[in-house]
């Protein structure tokens, strides 16, 4: 193998290998270097998203969906399921495989693509050169004529519950219980927190989840987060705010967490903890003193607008940088990145990222909540359709939740929509679309939808931004 390359890039999860893709398409020789191995101790790539993150933890919210529509949701349509049971270990295996069917195919990508694929631990050195250290300690350095950095990221790790893989886990273990725990307990109810409560809590788990803040997902709308705990509620999950974790016991196979509230100390004992206070970049070590690259004060990688680091020819995407940790923002920077070092003039709109929860309903968002615009002081309008007007949702006994649209007072122009109710993720990014060509809640409106389907709701809610829904009672006078 040459040790010259055009393009070296350090980690293959979706930013990393999404950029080495891009690269070698551009024409650039690319070597993409991933320290993951698989049981055979070959190079294993995808990173935490098709792993052990995104797609294994998809698999399973849709498996536990299932086992849950067949216990108890079918029964308004008419059909009966007796004795509906689960095999947990098949649930797993399933998961498995279709993690395994992906990361094969990242591998046939970087083979078609003609990207090098690494095994080993990479590390920036100066003068963009890539210090690769393999599983036996080998270690040869790669010559890059620009590097990108695509560590990702790190579970956080609380002192007071310490994860032994056992009783008490992180995201990973959560996706390799064997059993559904009778009670379990959940540190944080951000996104990983209440995806993988919601898994073990459709299987038949007494799910606590135990959040620190007073109130429940500050970065989301607030109408949307309030409703969204609403209909988690009423579904069984136990979401208890305001209250810190502040020690745990591991104990005859059981695991009991001290938290305290605004009432004073209290102690839950449960079969399974579930740590998910957040993550943070995988920055250490990654580079030597004198590459020139710097840390901004929480740890992530600095880097500009364009991804590029302190150092010439050197970029960072991904977790490893500032904004959200998102598998698909870090994709684009990485796009964007490959073609900028290609001599196009590409760039990122960050201003149009979707996030999502896999919730059932799910919980989706873009562009700016309410409470933001507020505090920036920027004149809005907002329309709101709740799904229970809906007719494709009530058809489908799916109908919890609302869109929300927010629009400028004065330009029209759409600044966020927030949905939480069914099939959310691909509702907002039609929205998402419509923003990335700068459209008017107005637009949307005079735009023709399908009937009867679950979009009709974004409609409405455009049409509802000045007094125009047809199917509600418009509370606002029309324009
Ligand atoms: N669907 C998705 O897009 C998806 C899925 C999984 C993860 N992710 C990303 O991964 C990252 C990590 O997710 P996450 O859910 O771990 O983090 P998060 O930051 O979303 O939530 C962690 C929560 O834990 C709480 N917490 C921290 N310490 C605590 C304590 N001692 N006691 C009680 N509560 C405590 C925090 O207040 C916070 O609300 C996020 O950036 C997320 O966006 C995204």
């Amino acid at each position: 193998m040459s040790d010259k390359f055009d393009v070296v890039v350090i980690g293959a999860g979706p930013a990393g290998y999404v950029a080495a893709i891009k690269a070698a398409q551009l024409g650039l020789s690319t070597a993409c270097v991933e320290q993951w191995l698989d049981d055979k101790g070959k190079v294993r790539l995808g990173g935490t998203c098709l792993n052990v993150g995104c797609i294994p933890s998809k698999a399973l919210l849709d498996s536990s969906y299932k086992f849950h529509e067949a216990k108890a949701d079918l029964g308004v349509h008419g059909i009966s399921v007796s004795d509906a049971t689960i095999d947990v270990p098949a649930m797993i295996a399933r998961k498995g495989k279709i993690v395994d069917q992906l990361t094969g195919g990242i591998a046939g990508l970087f083979k078609h693509n003609g990207v090098t694929a690494v095994s080993g631990t990479g590390k920036v050195l100066a003068g963009t050169r890539v210090e690769v250290t393999d599983k036996d300690g080998n270690v040869q350095v790669l010559e890059a004529g620009h590097i990108i950095i695509a560590a990702g990221s790190l579970p956080i790790n609380i002192p007071p519950a310490p994860v032994d893989g056992d009783l008490i886990v992180d995201s990973t273990g959560a996706l390799e219980f064997q059993e559904v725990p009778a009670r379990l307990g959940v540190i944080g109810a951000g996104v990983i927190g209440l995806e993988l409560g919601s898994v073990w809590g459709r299987l038949g788990s007494d799910v606590v989840v135990l959040e620190a803040l007073e109130e429940f997902l500050p970065m989301m709308d607030q109408q949307i987060a309030k409703e969204a705990g609403k209909i988690f509620k009423k579904q069984g999950l136990d979401i208890r705010l305001g209250a810190r974790v502040t020690g745990s016991e591991v104990k005859d196979g059981k695991v009991t967490v001290s938290y305290s509230t605004a009432d004073g100390e209290h102690t839950e004992e449960f079969d399974k903890l579930i740590v998910a206070v957040g993550r943070r970049p995988r920055s250490e070590e990654l580079f030597s003193t004198d590459s020139g690259i710097t840390l901004d004060e929480r740890g992530f990688i600095f880097v500009n607008d364009f991804c590029e680091t302190e150092a010439p020819r050197v970029y960072a995407v991904g977790d490893v940088v500032r904004g959200p940790m998102l598998a698909h923002k870090g994709s684009e920077e990485g796009v964007m990145v490959a073609e900028r070092i290609a001599g196009k003039p590409a760039q990122m709109n960050y201003d149009c990222i979707p996030s999502v929860i896999y919730t059932h309903p799910e919980v989706a968002a873009v562009g700016k909540t309410e409470q933001e615009l507020k505090a920036e002081g920027v004149p809005y309008k907002s329309g709101t359709f709740p799904f229970v007007a809906s007719g494709r949702a009530l058809a489908s006994n799916d109908s919890d939740g609302m869109v929300k649209m927010l629009a400028h007072e004065e330009t029209d122009r759409i600044l966020g929509c927030h949905i939480v109710g069914p099939s959310a993720a691909d509702l907002v990014q039609q929205v998402v679309i419509a923003m990335e060509f700068g459209s008017s809640a107005e637009d949307l409106a005079l735009t023709v939808f399908g009937h009867p389907t679950l979009s009709e709701a974004v409609h409405e809610a455009a049409l509802a931004v000045d007094g125009h829904a047809i199917h509600i009672a418009n509370r606002k006078k029309r324009k």
